[in-house]
């Protein structure tokens, strides 16, 4: 059996990244991956320039005076005449702040006592006050973003501050999924004894798009070794990673390991996690194949788990880690066991604390649980867990995916 780490560890030392890129308008690339990085021809802000709505003025005239004449008006979008000494220039949010000026004195702290003077009533002031300097969000030629990262709308925010309105991202990958079991039936169709309905398919197709990527969804394919082999020929021709659910634990009911056996080469993995015991891997005439297993909650941790990093790293994704929370678990664990348990859990605010609860029935197969939930907590091998132990919580949705 394979420890969960060596299983991810295998597993990410097999991706091959994707090569293929393409230059898209910023309006596209909200998700997508930059596959160059993004270095900053020009300075922002590129001028310095006002904080707030005031007074610009230098502050040897402060030492001096405290009321000044109004020598001119610079509204945002204009420039500047360089300021007469001893004089103030009204100025507005984001204006450029005119040569001979060194602070700013917002509007609250003067008061109009002519038509074109101010008396300043401000305590303190310094030099260089309610002053944006030139480049100190963005300098020229620094390096704003680098390849392998995957764009937010901050993001899109950044390089469009530098005037950029195109990026060089990789193709998003497509990915293929089937489901396999006789046992399945389509949502709408009537019940009939002995049948469920394919949950997987439709987890699979949400998880599938929510990541960026394009889905070929192949359905339900039939427990037989010829129908399988159809399917997996299939997949591999058009996508770039094929993932199936089911079918990979060791029932001779199963046939996706004799028609991978046949088409490429499969390793079929037992891992030491739980949910999502088994797991296989290998490729289809050379497309690389995930087989998650069947239980509807483990074909959804082991793609959270294995497949999404896989596909992130393919897709030349550099952020790959979900990045845990440490919390005080509001839970008792008492069963030990020897694999690590991913259960299922969701952070709760308890007097100003915010404490992790789980869902009180952990089985495979038990899709509430990961609807109840909104994260998984990790449960080390061989370990109890009581209340107020601190726990890795990793949400479902990790913010900077
Ligand atoms: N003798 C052993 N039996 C099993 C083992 C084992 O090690 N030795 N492992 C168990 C574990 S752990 C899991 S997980 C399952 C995984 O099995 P498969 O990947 O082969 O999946 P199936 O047998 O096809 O299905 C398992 C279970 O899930 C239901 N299922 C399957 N597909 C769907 C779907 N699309 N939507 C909803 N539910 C689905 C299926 O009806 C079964 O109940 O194997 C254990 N057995
Ligand atoms: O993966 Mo199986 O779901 O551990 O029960």
């Amino acid at each position: 059996m394979k420890t969960f780490d060596e299983a991810l560890h295998y597993l990410l030392s097999k991706v091959k990244q994707t090569q293929k890129t393409e230059t898209i308008s910023i309006t596209e690339a909200l998700g997508r991956v930059l596959a160059e990085p993004i270095v900053s021809p020009v300075n922002v802000p590129p001028h310095d320039n006002s904080m707030m709505d005031g007074y610009a003025l230098h502050s040897f005239d402060l030492e001096h005076n405290s009321v000044f004449k109004v020598s001119q008006r610079i509204p945002a979008g204009t420039t500047p005449k360089p300021l007469v000494t001893g004089t103030a220039a009204r100025i507005f949010t984001g204006a450029p702040i005119p040569q001979g000026a060194n602070l700013v004195i917002m509007q609250e702290e003067t008061e109009q006592i002519s038509d074109n003077e101010i008396k300043v009533n401000a305590s303190k002031t310094n030099s260089g006050q309610n002053i944006r300097v030139t480049g100190e969000d963005i300098a020229e030629k620094a390096t704003i973003l680098k390849p392998g990262h995957k764009l937010r709308p901050q993001d899109l925010g950044l390089i469009t501050s530098i005037g950029f309105d195109k990026v060089t991202v990789f193709k998003p990958l497509t990915i293929a999924t089937f489901t396999t079991g006789d046992e399945l039936l389509e949502p709408g169709q009537a019940t009939a004894p002995g049948k469920i309905y394919n949950a997987n398919r439709y987890v699979l197709n949400g998880l599938v798009p929510q990541l960026g990527f394009s889905l070929i969804d192949l359905g339900r394919v039939e427990d037989t070794i010829e129908s399988t082999i159809e399917a997996m020929k299939q997949a591999a021709k058009v996508a770039d990673v094929v993932i199936t659910t089911g079918g990979v634990s060791v029932g001779e009911e199963d046939h996706i390991k004799p028609a991978i056996e046949q088409l490429g080469s499969l390793d079929m993995w037992k891992v030491k996690m739980k949910p999502g015991k088994p797991l296989a891997y290998g490729d289809i005439e050379g497309t690389p194949f995930i087989g998650l297993p069947g239980n509807p909650v483990s074909a959804f941790a082991t793609f959270n788990l294995f497949a999404r990093p896989y596909l992130l790293k393919m897709q030349g994704a550099t952020n790959l880690k979900a990045k845990p929370i440490w919390l005080d678990a509001d839970f008792e664990w008492l069963k030990a066991g020897f694999r690590r348990e991913f259960a299922r859990a969701r952070l709760v605010n308890k007097n100003q604390k915010s404490v992790i609860e789980i869902y009180p029935n952990q089985g495979s197969g038990v899709l509430t649980s990961t609807v109840w939930a909104d994260g998984f907590v990790v449960i080390p091998e061989d370990t109890q867990i009581h209340k107020g132990d601190k726990v890795a919580f990793y949400p479902f949705n990790p913010v900077d995916e």
